[in-house]
């Protein structure tokens, strides 16, 4: 597959599109909105658009937030939150209603609507970036366009009409919130009404909404306490452009973190954690320093010559940068584990060390005293959770700082190799009868992405929907050269050239799947080696072994303590009762039953629809007569 392909299957790469796209969104509508309104519309609507992000934060009732957290219980938590926000969403719209007719005031009955669209769409859409993550960046990717190309057209099109641009607003929520339901919206979705549940999510939701209240105020306060503190407006405006610019940068994090909000969801994954703070950090690092050297220029570009003057503390912003990569992507951990206690105090610790540093630093250096308030207060929340996170999970230093060659090793031939999923590629070899049954159970399962047949009737490569098909000959003698990453299965049903063909793959250093059908019962204590098939409606029980390369075809049953060799094929519906022994390249033939405790020799074959009822030789050919009077 070609090289854009690969990235745009990269979570990573895709996820730092969306981020630029809604950058991109927020800078465009930003200057074409304060050129469309006047200085004392463009107030108002920047109020109005504020009261909705707060109102969004607190209504949401941190329910976005702890989704992980239940998703990594309950597979089917979707239905149960999907749910919750629907009848949420209704209740708000009644409100909202009431509002209207109530009070009569079309902006606040407005803002109450956005804010009710504005929260149902923040909670889908975390849902659907936990269950599909590529699905819903390509989704707020769209949505952002549509956003700007709307602005742009009301900005040619139409003068100063704040509902106008309101109703814009609300439709980029709108348009993305169908889009994620859309995609949640599977054939496993089901309206779950569970009030108890509902119970318990509100009471865990209640420190992750705390938490996310507070984040806000930390990035909030220095500007409020800096008007408090009556800082003219001049250097405010300086101020803010250093904080924006920095802001911006919070996108590397931000990408890192959504991402692992997707994994964190599933089980821990330190692995990819200390890979995505590596990365994350040394990116961030990266830009600050070319920030500090083209920091002049950049805001000379950017806002014009007068926010030059903000330089300094742009500097002194992108100093606090580096340590966010620890807050943000350390953050994703608690989401899913529920650890908000900590996470809320560090934080809160931090608030209170940023007003305090504020209110102690500005008065004799202004601005400069606030930035470097934000510093020790963004530095305190990273580094606690650094060490938090170090001691908890014995991660040391050098896996938690800069890129390391191995990453680097690692990423190249991932952004370049051929696999267009995280779903493992399979090539199965045989094309006859029995691999047409294999062949349906890896579709059908979807843990394995078929990607190639060999089969020796294929004298030339044909390709069908996606699959290559290959003189199986051919492909034998390049097995070396094939990608490492790639699982093997051989779907022939005879044991002995089934025998032969994984042997050769398996000297080539190649690795077998499992393939399991999803009707077949196996007991929980069941050991399955490589290369094994158990198949539609079968049934292994508890503490049996299968050996490599087994085959266990529809209806059969292998009960329990079953010791079972390599290359053993039980045919259908045959039955093999508790403690019997099979070895080797055994064929219990269909229908065939086998009763308790009986040693089956190496190579042996039980004729279909016999009873064997004593232990048989290696070599021996078995199978009952019908009594002929
Ligand atoms: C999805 C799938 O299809 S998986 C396929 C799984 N395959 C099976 O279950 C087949 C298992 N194979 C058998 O049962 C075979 O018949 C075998 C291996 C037992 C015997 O095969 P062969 O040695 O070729 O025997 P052959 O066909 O020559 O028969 C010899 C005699 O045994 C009889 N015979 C053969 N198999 C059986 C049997 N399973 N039960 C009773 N009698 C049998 C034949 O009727 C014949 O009798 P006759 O001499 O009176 O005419």
């Amino acid at each position: 597959m070609s090289f854009a392909s690969n990235m745009f299957n990269n979570a990573f790469f895709l996820t730092f599109v969306k981020k630029g796209f809604v950058v991109l969104n927020g800078i465009i509508s930003l200057m074409l909105v304060a050129r469309y309104f006047g200085p004392a519309m463009r107030g108002e609507y920047m109020f109005i658009v504020n009261v909705v992000i707060v109102g969004t934060t607190i209504l949401n009732l941190g329910i976005s937030l702890i989704y992980p957290h239940f998703r990594k219980q309950d597979k089917r938590a979707k239905n149960l939150f999907v749910s919750y926000s629907f009848l949420q969403f209704f209740l708000y719209l009644i409100i909202s209603m009431l509002i209207m007719i109530i009070t009569k005031n079309v902006v606040l009955s407005i803002t109450a609507m956005l804010i009710s669209v504005n929260v149902l769409n923040l909670q889908v859409t975390q849902i659907n970036l936990v269950e599909n993550l590529k699905q819903q960046s390509m989704i707020i990717i769209m949505s952002s366009l549509i956003n700007t190309g709307l602005i742009t057209l009301a900005f040619f099109l139409t003068s100063e009409n704040l509902y106008l641009i309101l109703i814009i607003f609300g439709l980029k929520s709108y348009v993305s919130m169908v889009f994620s339901l859309v995609s949640l919206w599977d054939k496993d979705f089901k309206f779950t009404i569970v009030p108890v549940k509902y119970k318990k999510m509100t009471a865990l939701a209640f420190l992750p909404l705390l938490t996310s209240f507070l984040i806000a105020i930390n990035y909030q306060a220095d500007i409020i306490i800096l008007k408090m503190m009556s800082v003219d407006f001049y250097h405010i405006g300086l101020y803010s452009t250093g904080v924006a610019l920095a802001e911006y940068s919070w996108m590397i994090p931000d990408i890192f973190k959504e991402v692992m909000f997707h994994h964190n969801a599933r089980k821990d994954d330190i692995k990819r954690m200390t890979f995505s703070i590596r990365l994350g950090f040394t990116a961030v690092v990266l830009v600050a320093i070319m920030v500090i050297v083209f920091g002049k220029p950049i805001l000379g570009f950017l806002f014009g010559a007068d926010f030059v003057a903000a330089y300094p503390i742009v500097v002194l912003m992108f100093l606090a940068v580096p340590f966010m990569v620890y807050t943000k992507i350390i953050g994703t951990l608690f989401s899913a584990n529920g650890g908000w206690r900590f996470y809320f105090i560090t934080l809160l610790i931090s608030v209170l060390l940023n007003i305090g540093l504020n209110v102690a630093l500005i008065p004799s250096f202004h601005i400069y005293g606030s930035a470097f308030a934000s510093v020790v207060s963004y530095a305190f929340c990273g580094m606690t959770m650094l060490f938090w996170f170090k001691r908890k999970y014995k991660v040391p230093f050098r896996d938690v700082l800069f890129v390391k060659w191995e990453d680097i090793r690692k990423v190249a031939p991932f952004l370049f190799r051929k696999k267009e999923s995280s779903v493992a590629s399979l090539i199965i070899i045989g094309d006859g009868g029995h691999s047409k049954m294999v062949q349906n159970i890896v579709r059908e399962s979807g843990t394995y992405r078929l990607t190639e047949v060999w089969d020796d009737k294929y004298r030339e490569s044909v390709a069908r929907e996606g699959i290559f098909y290959t003189s199986l000959d051919e492909k034998l003698q390049g097995l070396t050269q094939m990608d490492a990453d790639v699982a093997f299965f051989v779907a022939i049903g005879d044991n002995d050239i089934r025998k032969k063909i994984a042997r050769t793959l398996a000297l080539a250093g190649k690795k077998f799947a499992v393939i399991v059908h999803p009707t077949a019962f196996i007991e929980a204590t069941v050991e399955i080696g490589e290369g094994s098939l158990v198949m539609a409606g079968s049934i292994v029980q508890a503490n049996t072994v299968l050996g490599k390369h087994v085959i266990v075809n529809s209806g059969a049953t292998v009960e329990h303590d079953i010791s079972v060799g390599n290359f053993v094929h039980f045919a259908p519906g045959s039955v093999v009762t508790g403690g019997c022994t099979v070895e080797d390249n055994v064929l219990i033939g269909a229908g065939s039953v086998v009763v308790p405790n009986i040693s089956i020799g190496a190579n042996a074959v039980v004729g279909a629809g016999s009873t064997l009822t004593h232990n048989i030789e290696t070599n021996t050919l078995e199978y009952s007569r019908k009594k002929t009077e």
